[in-house]
């Protein structure tokens, strides 16, 4: 008989990082279980790129710790391997084809999907032959998403994946990781402002505002504790109204702990 192990895909520990001196992430303990789909929201600023960095391995933390699929982040090609990551910027490189990058893709990743990266670059309607340079930011985006997907990670971690496409290729690119992920169980953690696209795709939920979490757990239980908070006489909320709900409370006490240190300056006001 096989027993089913839950393993955790992202476990951290008081984690934090500083910008000289000030902190972008405090406090940060999360424990994700693998197979999740995960939304990480939160106002500009509120530290999600942050956090996402430090899961890649690309910032190194100033307290805590982080723990990904059980090693530390980014540290050797095993562990490179397992993890797919698309930064904000979805860099490409700029001089080489969008054939160069998937040769280079094959080259560098062990479990390379090449069917699939050149399935979606035809569907796309790109030509391989054009350079990375001479492509939309969108058409960008959707090459440094190809590769992340083809690259077939245990862990995808994606930084606004969404945020330069069109409205149709939104809706796609979401539908088909949502049939990349349920296929390999692969774990997603991907941020984003736009909460009405999260609904229906992510099952956990993080709100991050101010460098702290407010908020991390699975939808349908927290879903369940705000319906139950609010009363039988309210409706049922969505994703958007818990992530509002969420961020008003941290607003409220953002607000307050600023009162308590600079009074005079909020009865100014
Ligand atoms: N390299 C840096 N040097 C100094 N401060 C930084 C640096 N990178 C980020 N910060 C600061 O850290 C905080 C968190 O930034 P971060 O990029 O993680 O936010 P975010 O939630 O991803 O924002 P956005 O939604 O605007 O992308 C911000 O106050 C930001 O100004």
């Amino acid at each position: 008989m096989t027993t089913a192990i839950e393993t955790t895909a992202i476990e951290t520990r008081h984690l934090g990082k500083r910008y000289r001196g000030r902190w972008a992430l405090t406090d940060c303990t999360l424990s994700i279980p693998a197979g999740r789909v995960v939304g990480l929201v939160g106002p500009n600023g509120a530290g999600k790129t942050t956090l996402l960095n430090l899961a890649t391995g690309h910032l190194a933390p100033d307290s805590g710790s982080i723990a990904i699929l059980g090693g530390r982040p980014g540290s050797g090609s095993g562990q490179l391997a397992r993890v797919g990551f698309v930064a904000q910027d979805t860099p490409t490189y700029l001089g080489l084809s969008i054939a160069d990058h998937l040769r280079l893709g094959a080259r560098l990743n062990p479990h390379w999907d090449r069917p699939y990266a050149e399935r979606r670059i035809a569907r796309l309607g790109l030509d391989p032959r054009r350079k990375a340079g001479r492509l939309s930011g969108g058409q960008r985006a959707q090459l440094a998403l190809t590769i992340a997907i083809a690259k077939r990670p245990e862990l995808l971690i994606l930084d606004e994946p969404v945020a330069a496409l069109d409205p149709l290729a939104r809706r796609e690119f979401l539908d088909e990781l949502a049939d990349a992920v349920a296929e390999r169980a692969t774990t997603v953690m991907l941020s984003s402002h736009l909460v009405s696209d999260l609904e229906g795709f992510c099952d956990y939920l993080i709100v991050i505002t101010a460098s702290r979490i407010r908020a991390a757990g699975p939808v349908n239980e927290l879903l369940a504790a705000h319906n139950a908070a609010a009363g039988p006489d309210s409706a049922p909320a969505d994703l958007e109204d818990l992530v509002l709900a969420h961020m008003g409370r941290a607003a409220q006490w953002e607000s307050a702990q600023r009162e308590a240190a600079y009074p005079e300056v909020e009865t100014q006001r």
